[in-house]
């Protein structure tokens, strides 16, 4: 469902999309950039203004001799690996003003579906502005009639665009909005190479740790509660809402979460739960990105609950939700964690009078705080019938060890105690496992 849709560098192009028909421009055409990687894209595209793509990758980490020796430390060896997951060399640096020229198939098998070209701008335009100093400066919508063949536009129909283009001096690069990628040159090719071996490695690193943390977490036996959704949702600010942890910063841009990261909250039973905040989807990624995506869902697979979070405000919301289910059946998710997902509807400040279709659903602002009690309830069920944790009232001695063993073990909600009996009535919410060992370790 990934598809390759952008094509960017600096100054109008059109050649390597446009076979067949003159490039506008004698400059050597780049690789396209896959939008995935433009989006992950942050920071260091400075440089000065309207400079061209570095090419030899000079300033970036890839191709140059350094790469070849081992860092020092695991400090160094971090800093790479997060280099190199933000990083693509292969893009303008410096500030960018972008045309974007959406291709409008109106009819044939590459008309896409649930969709219209408005609602495809406005997200390739969102794309764009994930990277910072670039802007839109002017977006074409050209009606076309060759979908999925080499030829994306007539000759005519080209002409015309570079003209309008050569004649915009304020337009220093063009984004076709097409699912498609060249071959990449010799250089390049080598480029890509050597970003993709070291991008292999920083993944298989990423893996090991998102093991060792997923273990530690089992080791406490905290729930772990997902949040996924398409990209701008709102799963960072329901996060915040959820856990009240201040230093959590939303923003209103798309791929804002570029890694997985976890907090923790509490439900109304004091239990602990582990939000896990994830990457937001979208519905056409590029294939060959599919993997890199997968390694930072991860812990969605190994999570023990996950909430769907989607914005109803948005007029694609319900395209926008076939597209998340359908990357989560394809990662291959286990199916009760598909079948017990908690649906969020979020945003409804924004819908007057919003109704939920969904009888299942929770409708809430986490922007505002509306809805979430209801939500939390429904979260501290849903996380005690998948965890197969229980409230329990056990009775203990006062003088004993229990009342302390259960504080380690479990999640003590109210201790009524009985002095005269030199006992305690404590209202627990324990795992079967943790039941177990209480009865063995204290019988009678
Ligand atoms: N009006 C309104 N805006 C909201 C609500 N929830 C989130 N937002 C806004 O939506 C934008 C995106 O919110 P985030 O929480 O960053 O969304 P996200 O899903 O984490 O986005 P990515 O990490 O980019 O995938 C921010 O500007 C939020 O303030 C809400 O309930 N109501
Ligand atoms: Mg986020």
């Amino acid at each position: 469902m990934w598809a390759l849709r952008a094509a960017v560098r600096s100054g109008p192009w059109f050649s390597r999309v446009v076979r067949g028909c003159r490039a506008p421009r004698a400059a050597p055409p780049l690789p396209p950039c896959p939008v995935r990687a433009l989006a992950t894209f942050r920071g260091g595209l400075g440089g000065p203004e309207g400079r061209g793509p570095r090419a030899d990758g000079r300033g970036s980490r890839t191709g140059g001799k350094e790469d070849e020796e081992e860092p020092e430390d695991a400090e160094e060896e971090d800093e790479e690996e997060e280099e190199l997951l933000r990083r693509d060399p292969l893009l303008p640096a410096g500030t960018q003003r972008v045309c974007l020229v959406h291709p409008d198939v109106k009819w044939g098998p590459g008309k896409p579906q649930g969709t219209r070209a408005e609602w495809q701008v406005v997200e390739a335009q969102a794309l764009v502005h994930t990277l910072d100093g670039w802007s839109v400066v002017d977006t074409m919508v050209v009606p076309t009639k060759t979908p999925g063949r080499k030829l994306i536009f007539g000759r005519g129909t080209l002409e015309h665009l570079t003209e309008k283009i050569r004649g915009s001096p304020e337009i220093t690069a063009v984004f076709l909005n097409v699912e498609r990628v060249a071959a990449p040159t010799k250089v390049h090719q080598r480029l890509l190479k050597d970003k993709e071996a070291k991008i292999r490695k920083a993944l298989d690193k990423l893996r090991r740790k998102r093991l060792l943390l997923g273990q530690q977490r089992r080791l406490r036996e905290f729930p772990v509660v997902s949040v996924v959704g398409y990209t701008n949702c709102g799963k960072t600010t329901l996060i915040k809402a959820l856990t009240g942890d201040a230093a959590i910063q939303p923003q209103d841009r798309l791929f804002a979460t570029l890694d997985v990261t976890a907090r923790a909250g509490r439900l109304p039973s004091r239990l602990t739960v582990i939000y896990v905040d994830t990457i937001g989807f979208l519905s056409q990624l590029p294939h060959s990105l599919v993997e890199s995506f997968a390694a930072t869902l991860e812990d969605v697979h190994r999570s023990d609950l996950v909430i769907h979070v989607r914005d109803v405000s948005h007029p694609e919301t319900e395209l926008q939700k076939a597209s998340v289910l359908s990357a989560l059946r394809a990662l291959q998710l286990p199916r009760p964690l598909l079948d017990h997902m908690v649906e969020v509807l979020n945003k409804v400040d924004l819908v007057p009078g919003y109704r939920p279709a969904e009888p299942n659903a929770v409708a809430v602002s986490a922007l505002l705080g509306l809805g979430l009690e209801e939500l939390k309830a429904r979260l501290e069920g849903a996380v005690l019938r998948a965890t197969g944790r229980r409230v329990r009232t056990l009775r203990v001695g006062l003088a004993g060890p229990q009342l302390s063993w259960l504080h380690q073990e479990a999640t003590v909600q109210a201790v009524d105690v009985r002095p005269e009996a030199g006992v305690a009535d404590v209202k627990v919410i324990i795992s079967d496992p943790a039941y177990g060992r209480f009865r063995k370790l204290f019988p009678g």
